[in-house]
C-alpha cells in the first residue's frame, strides 16, 4: 500500500505519533485519494486529532511521530527537505476547518479585510469586493454585503463556518482538513454546511478529512471511513453499492449505536 500513486494526496504507513512511550497512534495505515472525503470516526481519546495535527504538520512539541513509509502528494517525506517543504504547504496546499467558527477569524477585525488579506496571498485574483461577494452569495449567505461588513461576532456560527469553508475550497489546498467542522452548530445549519463542504470538495476535486462523532452524516459524505479505537486504526470501510458493512465487533457498535441506514451488517 506504500507505493507512491498519483492518485493520492496521502499514503503512510506504520504511523505512530508517542508521547513518552504511550502511543496516540499506533501503527497505523492511511490512504487518502484526491476527490475523495475520507471520515475518520472512533471514540473519544481515540486519535482522530492526533492525526489531523500530524497531516498538518503541527503535533505538539512533547509528541513524537514515525513511519515506515509516507508520501504527501507524491513526495516521499523522508531524507532531506521533507520538513520544509511540509512546512510551506501548510496553509496552501493543506488547510484546516477549525472546529469553532469563531477560531478561524481574528475578533477585532471586519469580515471584508480578513478574506482580503487571505485570498491576496493564496489567490490573488479572488482579493477583490465584487468577486468575494459573488462567491458569498454562491454559498449562501443571505445578505452579502452585510456580512463583508461585519465584524466575526456579529455573523452567527453557521455564516462564519460557511465564510470559513469558502476559504479552504477557494484557497486551492488540495488536503482539507474538518476536525468536527458542525459540532457548535445546530443541525439544520450543521446539515447545509456539510451539503455545501462536500458539494464543493466533489466540485473541486479536494481531499477532504472529515473527523466527527456524527456518524448519520458521515455515512452519507463519505467515500471511506478509517475506523479507530485507542490509536489503532481497526478498519477501513470502502463504500459499496450505498451501504456501509463493518466487519469489526468495534465498527459495528458503532454504527449500531447511532443506527442510520443505510447500513447492512
Ligand atoms: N500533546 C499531548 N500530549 C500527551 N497526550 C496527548 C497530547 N495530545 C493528545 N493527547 C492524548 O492523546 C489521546 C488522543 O487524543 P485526540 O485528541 O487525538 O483524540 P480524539 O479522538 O480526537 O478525541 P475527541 O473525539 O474527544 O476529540 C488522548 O488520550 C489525549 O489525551
Amino acid at each position: 500500500m506504500a507505493a507512491r500513486n498519483s492518485e493520492d494526496a496521502v499514503v503512510i504507513t506504520g504511523l505512530t505519533v508517542l508521547s513518552g512511550s504511550t502511543p496516540l497512534l499506533d501503527r497505523c495505515d492511511f490512504r487518502i485519494r484526491k476527490g475523495e472525503i475520507h471520515a475518520v470516526i472512533g471514540e473519544s481519546g481515540s486519535g482522530k486529532t492526533t492525526l489531523a495535527n500530524f497531516l498538518l504538520g503541527l503535533l505538539d512539541r512533547n509528541l513524537e511521530s514515525r513511519w515506515e513509509d509516507f508520501f504527501l502528494f507524491g513526495e516521499k517525506m523522508q531524507g532531506s527537505g521533507w520538513s520544509e517543504k511540509w512546512k510551506e504547504w501548510r496553509g496552501k496546499r493543506i488547510s484546516l476547518i477549525p472546529q469553532s467558527p469563531a477560531l478561524g477569524f481574528h475578533p477585532y477585525r471586519k469580515i471584508s479585510s480578513q478574506v482580503l488579506e487571505y485570498f491576496s496571498v493564496l489567490q490573488p485574483e479572488l482579493s477583490d469586493r465584487q468577486i468575494c461577494l459573488e462567491l458569498f452569495e454562491k454559498i449562501g449567505l443571505s445578505d452579502p454585503k452585510s456580512a463583508w461588513d461585519a465584524h466575526p461576532h456579529s455573523l452567527s456560527g453557521g455564516e462564519r463556518q460557511r465564510i470559513l469553508v469558502l476559504l479552504s475550497l477557494y484557497s486551492n489546498a488540495e488536503l482539507i482538513l474538518a476536525d468536527e467542522p458542525t459540532s457548535a452548530l445546530d443541525p439544520i445549519t450543521s446539515r447545509e454546511i456539510l451539503d455545501l463542504l462536500s458539494g464543493l470538495v466533489r466540485q473541486k476535486e479536494r481531499s477532504l478529512v472529515f473527523i466527527s462523532h456524527d456518524l448519520g452524516s458521515v455515512s452519507n459524505f463519505a467515500d471511506t471511513i478509517s475506523v479507530l479505537k485507542r490509536g489503532r486504526l481497526v478498519e477501513t470501510l470502502s463504500h459499496s453499492f450505498s451501504t456501509w458493512a463493518p466487519k469489526t465487533d468495534y465498527a459495528r457498535k458503532l454504527f449500531e449505536i447511532d443506527s442510520f441506514p443505510p447500513y447492512f451488517a
